[in-house]
């Protein structure tokens, strides 16, 4: 028998290019995995049948957000090396840190970061990590949307890198598709500066290979960019363009540090940009040139990166970042408007991934939403509720999530994890970590 939701009295983000308004009242019908209606009445053959019914009074129902980039498992290390740049923060801290991690501490690391993100509207994020079974299996388990791929970072022997690449390659293999078709597979040289350009060949011709999308952080900081012109003669994107990486359906992380004749090439591939503008201040990288980037064509979306460097994996606060430091910068009020900016945390990641059904409420569309409690003093009056979630809402005002028309979160509440079992974990894996 048909599963069917009805959702009555809603008030709903309507984010389509060319929608005549960015909210819409009335009705959302789900069946199983999908939403099959959305509109003003509710047609009669809907109420046939089973049903279950939320009265959407008081709550303000979105898609589900879209985290296009971080590294789950580094939840374990919040706080653990603060302010700081990028590269003493990777090689001092991070680092040898990651090298003592297990698989245990990686799955307990990925559940704190994944509860984190369900209870605040996350219902899909991008992962790069090591022992990446372990975060498909949080994945699988905790009933979220991941996009996942094994980063290899290729400092070290040919032999070492044939390993990461077989690692790779076997976890894309192994996870594409799998949890009902929650989990889908990437490959990831982790950077230019981490992987020489044979080894990233190889990911770029495993990729072809295999049919899968390519990720990697890039233009990260200025002296990233310094040192690739030292060592190659080339800026990353005309590096990378050079090794093919580009001929493959990808995105970057960052690219904060992008000229314009950069920008019109990732235009020219397609290229996405994850934006993840907490990290790229709190690593005082810089400020990516959203606005231009957006101007000329290229798909920008939000990401957090890791709990290491934001440090948490709110989603709304991303936005709210997003569509105030490219005002700042830019001294136009009118850059990153709240629609664009919620735009960039939904349907752009959808787009970054090319998943075309997700990202929107629409009929066809999975079934990724939240609903947001909207009856608390700082979101009103209700004048425009799309301007309320970004400039002031936040995580906490989640109410309620669904993935893939199942609820995961309820009145704040995760129903698939063991939100106390996970915090005494996580915290005795970073214990044991400093013991070790
Ligand atoms: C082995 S893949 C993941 C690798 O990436 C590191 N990492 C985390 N944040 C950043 C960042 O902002 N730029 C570059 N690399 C980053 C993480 O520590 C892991 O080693
Ligand atoms: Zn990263």
């Amino acid at each position: 028998m048909t599963q069917r939701l009805i959702i009555r009295n809603g008030l709903f983000a309507q984010l389509q290019e060319g929608a005549a308004h960015t909210t819409s009242k009335g009705y959302m019908v789900v069946e199983q995995d999908r939403i099959v209606y959305i509109g003003e009445t509710l047609p009669e053959a809907y109420e046939q049948g089973e049903v279950e019914y939320i009265d959407g009074k008081g709550l303000f129902f979105m898609p589900g957000l879209i985290n296009t980039h971080g590294h789950a498992a580094m939840s374990l290390l919040r706080g653990y090396g603060d302010d700081m740049v990028l590269q003493s923060w990777l090689q001092e801290k991070m680092w040898p840190m990651e090298a003592k991690f297990t698989g245990n501490d990686v799955y307990w690391g990925t559940a704190l970061s994944v509860i984190e993100m369900l209870k605040g509207g996350t219902t899909l994020f991008v992962d790069m990590y090591d022992h990446m079974d372990q975060v498909a299996k949080v994945s699988e388990e905790s009933g979220i949307r991941a996009a996942l791929m094994r980063g290899a970072i290729g400092l070290c022997s040919e032999e070492v890198q044939l390993m990461k690449l077989n690692e790779a390659v076997q976890l894309a293999k192994d996870w594409n598709g799998q949890a009902n078709g929650r989990i889908t597979t990437l490959l990831a040289p982790h950077a230019p500066y981490t992987c020489p350009p044979a080894f990233i060949e190889k990911f770029v011709e495993a990729a072809h290979e295999l049919d899968l999308m390519l990720h990697t952080h890039m233009s990260e900081t200025a002296a990233e960019v310094e040192q690739n012109v030292k060592e190659y003669g080339l800026r990353p994107v005309a590096h990378l363009e050079k090794l093919g990486l580009f001929s493959r359906p990808s995105f970057i992380a960052h690219g904060v540090h992008l000229n314009d004749e950069e920008i019109a090439t990732l235009a020219k591939y397609n290229v996405g940009v994850s934006h993840n503008p907490g990290s790229n201040l709190k690593l005082a990288s810089g400020i990516a040139r959203v606005v231009e980037l957006q101007r000329a064509g290229v798909v920008v979306s939000l990401g957090t990166d890791g709990a290491a460097s934001n440090n948490n994996l709110d989603m709304f606060e991303e936005m709210r970042l997003a569509a105030l430091i490219h005002k700042g910068v830019s001294g136009d009020p009118t850059a990153v408007p709240a629609a664009d900016a919620m735009r960039m945390a939904t349907v752009n990641g959808a787009r970054t991934l090319h998943m075309n059904d997700v990202g929107l409420l629409q009929a066809g569309m999975k079934a990724d939403f939240i609903a947001v409690n909207i009856d608390q003093p700082h979101l009103y009056p209700h004048t425009d509720l799309v301007s309320h979630m970004v400039y002031s809402a936040s995580a906490k005002d989640v109410q309620h999530v669904w993935v893939d028309g199942n609820q995961v979160v309820k009145n704040g509440e995760c129903l698939t994890m063991d939100e106390e079992r996970i915090k005494h974990e996580a915290e005795q894996c970073f214990r044991n970590l400093l013991e070790r």
